[in-house]
Parts: structure tokens; C-alpha cells; sequence
């Protein structure tokens, strides 16, 4: 069962969450992650694409060359759950 974050809840986890911040006017958070080239953009985004399959959990995103945008919420509870800490805590660890 998948449970929304309190706004108490998000902020804490923003805290450890670099370069993350809310999308305004909706319970999501965002980054955006520049990369050398497409190559490792693309590379990033293949890691992190099999990780939400396995996860069940996919992220919304843009991709502009070496540039991705990511925006994570979760739509089962109209919110942020803990599977978008735990799927943005993913793309920090892989991307540094
Ligand atoms: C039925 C439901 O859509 C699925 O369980 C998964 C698929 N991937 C998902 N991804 C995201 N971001 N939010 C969801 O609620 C979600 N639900």
C-alpha cells in the first residue's frame, strides 16, 4: 500500500535530496541533469528505466541532448509517496 507523504514528510526528504526541489502548484518534485554529452544521458536514463520497471514506478521526463528533466509524483495517491524519494535517491547516486 503505497502512502502520501506529509508536507513535513517532503520537506524532510528534500533535505537529502540535492538539486530536487517542488514543482509549483502540484505535489511533485523535479530536477534537471546535465550531462557531457547524449551518450550519458542517454546511459543515465536506460539505468534509472530499468530501475522503475523493477521498481513499478516511472518517472516523468525530458530529454534534450545531454539535458534531462525529470519530474517524479505519485499517481496512485495524488502525491508524493516514498517510492519518489526512493527512485529521485537513485538518479543522485547514478548521475554523480
Ligand atoms: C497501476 C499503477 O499505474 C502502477 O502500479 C504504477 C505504475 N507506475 C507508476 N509511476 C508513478 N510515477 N506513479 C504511480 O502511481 C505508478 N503506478
Amino acid at each position: 500500500m503505497t502512502v502520501r507523504l506529509s508536507t513535513e514528510e517532503i520537506e524532510e526528504a528534500l533535505r537529502g535530496l540535492d538539486g530536487w526541489k517542488t514543482v509549483d502548484g502540484r505535489e511533485a518534485i523535479e530536477k534537471s541533469f546535465k550531462f557531457a554529452n547524449f551518450n550519458q544521458a542517454f546511459a543515465f536514463m536506460t539505468r534509472v528505466a530499468l530501475k522503475a520497471e523493477k521498481m513499478d514506478h516511472h518517472p516523468e521526463w525530458f530529454n534534450v541532448y545531454s539535458r534531462v528533466d525529470v519530474t517524479l509524483a505519485t499517481h496512485d495517491v495524488e502525491g508524493l509517496s516514498s517510492k519518489d524519494v526512493a527512485l529521485a535517491t537513485f538518479m543522485n547516486k547514478i548521475a554523480s
